[in-house]
């Protein structure tokens, strides 16, 4: 019988790392982007991963989201562990299990905003849960614009199209890497909001990597990174006071 990465009863959504390092390259041209990393994403929550550049923020989302492998350590999806899977069952995992949402909104220009939501579904041959279909629409404000190409769409309208996209297949954990790094800053809070909403009204597990302070004070929770270790971790916090710590971890 062909072995299940991730056994349906498993419904847990929490992300942990479990003392995780990252080793770029090898002997003395190696860079240690993580170091000993363990941390836990609350199912329900919304976390921002802050720190200097070059912290080891990227590698983090990566790493969490199984699209780099760990040097050691451990991470768990569901409490279970994304080692030892294969290709295949990495691939499935991100494709049913998690959500991304990234800068670039890289949506298709030829594909209407709906059409672009439900292109992955199509690729796959599965059908989306109209009812979620319908309230991430509603929720996101894309209804009204679904029958639209992206060149005629707002660059915000166009991040809440890639955010339905990402949302569509009910992921368990959602990670966006600066979300808002393409939008003016009315722009940026109104998806900040939404991603907020997502948090508060579906139940979403949102990890955002950001430089943003203004970003990161939308989370309920904050992990400052300084050269790959976690600096600090904190509760929700006020803009000014995610730039004051960032200061003081040598950024900002
Ligand atoms: N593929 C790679 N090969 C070698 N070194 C790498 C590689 N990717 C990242 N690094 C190094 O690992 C460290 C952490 O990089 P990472 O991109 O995770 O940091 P970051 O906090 O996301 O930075 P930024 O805010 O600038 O995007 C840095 O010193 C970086 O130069």
């Amino acid at each position: 019988m062909k072995r299940q990465a991730f056994p349906e009863q498993q419904v847990s959504a929490t992300v942990r790392l479990e003392r995780v390092s990252k080793v770029h390259g090898s002997g003395v041209a190696g860079v240690t982007a993580l170091d000993d990393v363990t941390v836990a994403f609350p199912t329900g929550s919304f976390t921002a991963v802050m720190g200097p550049s070059g912290s080891g923020k990227s590698t983090l989302l990566q790493c969490a989201a199984g699209l780099m492998r760990p040097t050691s350590g451990r991470v768990l999806l569901d409490d279970n562990p994304l080692e030892g899977l294969s290709e295949k069952e990495s691939a499935d995992v991100r494709r049913e299990r998690i959500g991304f949402v990234f800068q670039a909104f890289n949506l298709l220009p030829a594909l209407t905003a709906l059409e672009n939501i439900t292109l992955p579904f199509r690729l796959s041959k599965r059908k989306p849960d109209q009812q979620w279909l319908e309230a991430l629409l509603s929720v996101t404000g894309i209804a009204e614009h679904v029958a639209r190409h992206p060149h005629e769409l707002s660059g915000g309208q166009q991040q809440r199209v890639a955010i339905c996209r990402a949302l569509a297949p009910r992921p368990h954990v959602v990670f966006a890497d600066e979300p808002t790094g393409n939008l003016d800053t009315r722009s940026g809070r109104e998806i900040l909001s939404l991603m907020r909403a997502i948090v508060d009204r579906l139940q979403q597990t949102v990890i955002m990597v950001t430089h943003d302070p203004g970003a990161a004070s939308y989370a309920d929770s904050i992990i400052f990174l300084a050269d790959g270790r976690v600096a600090e971790m904190t509760g929700r916090l006020a803009a000014a006071d995610v730039a004051e710590r960032l200061t003081r971890l040598g950024d900002g």
